[in-house]
């Protein structure tokens, strides 16, 4: 790179120094981590190892790369990991029977079916029939509408692990999330839809965004804090953003690297959210990086859920 102060290089956005905090992730869950495992240990002497099986139909190489990292935390908590990995032209009927053969199965206590699912089969019907004590997605309608009603319930792991990443962000700064204004990009079932609903119950003012939003833009820049959840690499620009937010990056996004940005010299693909990030750490006043932001937040937050369900189930 060119180190030469020349105008067009100050320009450069990769040049200049981030001013925003960097929330680490990986570090955060490694302490979520570090409390369920000492909790399992105790479990495991009143004779119960917290099982979770893990369900991917078809040959999704990024589910693939998801299922594994799931399964070596999985083992390292002192868990017990079922996987089963069918073909993708798995019927939905034999989905459903193994679904109810894992319900079944007193030694697993928590059932991950992997989204999304080929497109034969039908994603509700196969949500529907987990047993909600043992849904650790909180995807079954009966979590969902706990979550909805502020009941205590098995709540979504990404969401889960934003909120412990912002709860954590404002304890450091003496406070907590009691009247901000949140915006959520992004409406889905798995991620913005439970955001909603845990910032709400966290004292939140909530404004959800989506594809059919006018002047996004404008309305993201209002927000004391910034979900990001949608799928597009790095569409949030410093634009959207009101200088000191605090920036929840939930998207994971593989794009091409070519030969020169690679550290191994080789063209590639490599990891991005759905925020900017070079541009927004320079007005952000806190954000998550991709990788090592949310994503292992929301394996921690599984097992934690695996956790939760196996003590409900024993006790
Ligand atoms: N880090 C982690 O642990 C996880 C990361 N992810 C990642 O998060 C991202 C979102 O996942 P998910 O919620 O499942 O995705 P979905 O595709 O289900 O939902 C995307 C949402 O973004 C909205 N959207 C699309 N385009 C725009 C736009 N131009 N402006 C505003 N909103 C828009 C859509 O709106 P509409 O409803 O109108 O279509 C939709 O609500 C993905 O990158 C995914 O890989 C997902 C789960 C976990
Ligand atoms: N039923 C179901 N539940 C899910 O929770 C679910 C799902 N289906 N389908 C796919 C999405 C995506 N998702 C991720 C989990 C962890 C990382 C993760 O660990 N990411 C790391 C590393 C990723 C890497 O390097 O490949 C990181 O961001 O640092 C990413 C994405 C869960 N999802």
């Amino acid at each position: 790179m060119n180190t030469q102060a020349t105008p067009t290089a100050i320009a450069d956005e990769t040049l200049a120094q981030p001013t925003a905090a960097v929330i680490d992730g990986k570090a955060a869950s490694a302490r979520l981590l570090e409390e369920v495992t000492a909790e399992v240990a105790s479990l495991a002497q009143q004779g119960v190892i917290p099982g979770l099986a893990v369900v991917l139909v078809g040959e999704d190489p990024a589910s693939q790369v998801y299922v594994r990292n799931k399964l070596k935390r999985t083992v390292e908590c002192g868990m017990q990991s079922f996987e089963h990995i069918l073909p993708s032209e798995t019927r939905e009927a034999e989905l459903l029977a193994l679904v109810a053969r894992l319900n079944a199965d007193a030694d697993v206590h928590g059932i991950l079916v992997q989204l999304p699912l080929p497109a034969h089969i039908q994603e509700d019907a196969v949500l529907e029939a987990i047993d909600p004590a043992k849904d650790v997605d909180g995807f079954h309608r009966m979590n969902v509408g706990a979550l909805v009603q502020g009941a205590d319930a098995l709540a979504p792991c990404t969401p889960t692990g934003c909120m412990r990443l912002l709860r954590d962000t404002f304890a450091e700064r003496g406070g907590d999330l009691s009247g901000l204004h949140a915006v959520i990009i992004g409406r889905s079932n798995i991620v913005g839809k439970p955001m909603a609903s845990l910032l709400l119950a966290a004292n939140c003012s909530v404004t959800q965004l989506h594809s059919r939003s006018q002047n996004p833009a404008e309305l993201c820049r209002q927000a004391d804090i910034v979900v990001a959840a949608v799928g597009r690499p790095n569409m949030i620009g410093a634009d959207w953003i009101k200088p000191g937010a605090v920036v929840i990056d939930v998207g994971i996004n593989r794009i091409a690297q070519s030969a020169e940005q690679s550290p191994t010299g080789k063209a590639r693909t490599r990891l991005v959210g759905d925020v900017n990030f070079a541009a927004v750490s320079k007005i952000a006043g806190a954000i998550t990086p991709v990788p090592g932001g949310v994503g292992p937040m929301t394996i921690a937050c599984l097992l934690a859920n695996t956790l939760t369900a196996a003590r409900r189930q024993s006790a």
